[in-house]
C-alpha cells in the first residue's frame, strides 16, 4: 500500500495585484480551495481558460505563495519548491547544453552529496536507467534536446522530474503542445508509468478526454474567482483488460459530456451572436 504523497489543500486563496486606470487593485484568482488528495491518487484539474488551474499548481509546487490557506505534503507545510514535488510544464525545461542522460541524472546528482558513497551513486544510475527504459529513451540518451521530437522531450522531462522519487508529480499541460497522435501515445506511456511508479499526480489539462483517460478524480474549477465547482470520479467509465479507458464506449462520451457541460456552465467567455457581430469585419 502507498503511504506517502498525501496532499492537503486547506482554504487556499490567491489574489494578484494588478494595475488598472492608474490604480493598484487586487484580483482574486482562487477562492477557498479545499482538496484532500490521497497517496498515489491521480487528480486532474480542468476548467475554463483563466479559472486558476496553473495558479493552483504553482502554489502546490511552492513557486508561488497563497494569500491565505495552507498546503501540506504528508503534513509538511509547503513553503517553497522542494524535492518532494517534481514538476513538468507544457514547455520543455531541459538544459539545451546537456544530453538527455545528463539532463535526467542532473537533479538526482544535486540530491547526492559530493562525498556520496558508491552505493548511492550506483542507485541513482540504476533508477535513471530504469526511467530511461520506461520512457522509451534508450536510443536517445546521447542526444541533445534540440535533436528530440516534442514527445521525446516531454518523456525526458517526465523522467527528469521522477528521478529523485518525488512524493508528488505536478504536471501543467505537459502534452498541450503535442499533436493529437503523439498525445495519445503519451497517454499510453504515462498510464503505464503511473501504474509502475504509484506517485501521487496532480495534472492540469484543457483536454477533458485526457483527464478521463489518465485520472482517478477530475476536479472542475469555476472561474472568477477559481473555486471547486464539481468533482467526478472515473470509476464508472468502462475499461479494457489492460485497464485503459475505452474511448469509443458510450459511457466515455456520456461522462465527457457531463464534464464539458459543467465547464461550459462555469465559463465567463461568451461567443454570442451579438458579440460575434461586434467583432466581425466591415
Ligand atoms: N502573475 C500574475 N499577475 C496577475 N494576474 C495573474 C498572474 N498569474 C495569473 N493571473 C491571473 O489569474 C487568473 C488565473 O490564471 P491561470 O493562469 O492560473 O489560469 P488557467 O486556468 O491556468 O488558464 P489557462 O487555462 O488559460 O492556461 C487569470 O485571470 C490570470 O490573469
Amino acid at each position: 500500500m502507498i503511504s506517502t504523497g498525501r496532499v492537503e489543500i486547506k482554504g487556499i486563496c490567491k489574489s494578484f495585484r494588478i494595475r488598472k486606470d492608474k490604480k493598484i487593485s487586487t484580483w482574486p484568482a482562487l477562492d477557498n480551495i479545499n482538496l484532500n488528495i490521497n497517496p498515489g491518487e491521480k487528480v486532474m484539474i480542468v476548467g475554463a481558460s483563466g479559472c486558476g488551474k496553473s495558479t493552483l499548481l504553482r502554489l502546490i509546487s511552492g513557486l508561488d505563495q497563497p494569500t491565505a490557506g495552507s498546503i501540506t505534503v504528508d503534513r509538511d507545510l509547503v513553503k517553497g519548491p522542494g524535492a518532494d514535488r517534481g514538476v513538468v510544464f507544457q514547455q520543455s525545461t531541459l538544459f539545451p547544453w546537456m544530453t538527455v542522460w545528463d539532463n535526467i541524472i542532473f537533479s538526482r546528482r544535486l540530491c547526492i552529496s559530493l562525498n556520496a558513497r558508491d552505493e548511492q551513486v550506483s542507485r541513482a544510475v540504476y533508477r535513471s536507467n530504469a526511467l530511461v527504459t520506461l520512457m522509451g529513451l534508450d536510443q536517445s540518451v546521447e542526444l541533445y534536446p534540440n535533436q528530440l521530437s516534442g514527445g521525446m522531450q516531454q518523456r525526458a522531462n517526465i523522467a527528469r522530474a521522477l528521478v529523485s522519487s518525488p512524493k508528488v508529480l505536478l504536471m501543467d499541460e505537459p502534452f498541450g503542445a503535442l499533436d493529437a497522435q503523439t498525445r495519445e501515445t503519451m497517454h499510453k506511456v504515462v498510464n503505464h508509468l503511473f501504474k509502475v511508479e504509484k506517485t501521487t499526480v496532480i495534472f492540469v489539462t484543457h483536454d477533458v478526454e485526457e483527464a478521463i483517460v489518465l485520472g482517478d478524480r477530475i476536479i472542475v474549477l469555476s472561474a472568477n474567482p477559481g473555486r471547486v465547482d464539481t468533482t467526478f470520479t472515473t470509476e464508472s467509465v468502462n475499461r479494457d483488460e489492460a485497464g485503459m479507458v475505452k474511448r469509443n464506449d458510450v459511457s466515455f462520451f456520456e461522462f465527457k459530456e457531463q464534464i464539458l457541460s459543467r465547464i461550459r456552465a462555469t465559463t465567463t467567455m461568451r461567443a454570442t451572436d451579438d458579440l460575434l457581430q461586434k467583432v466581425a469585419k466591415d
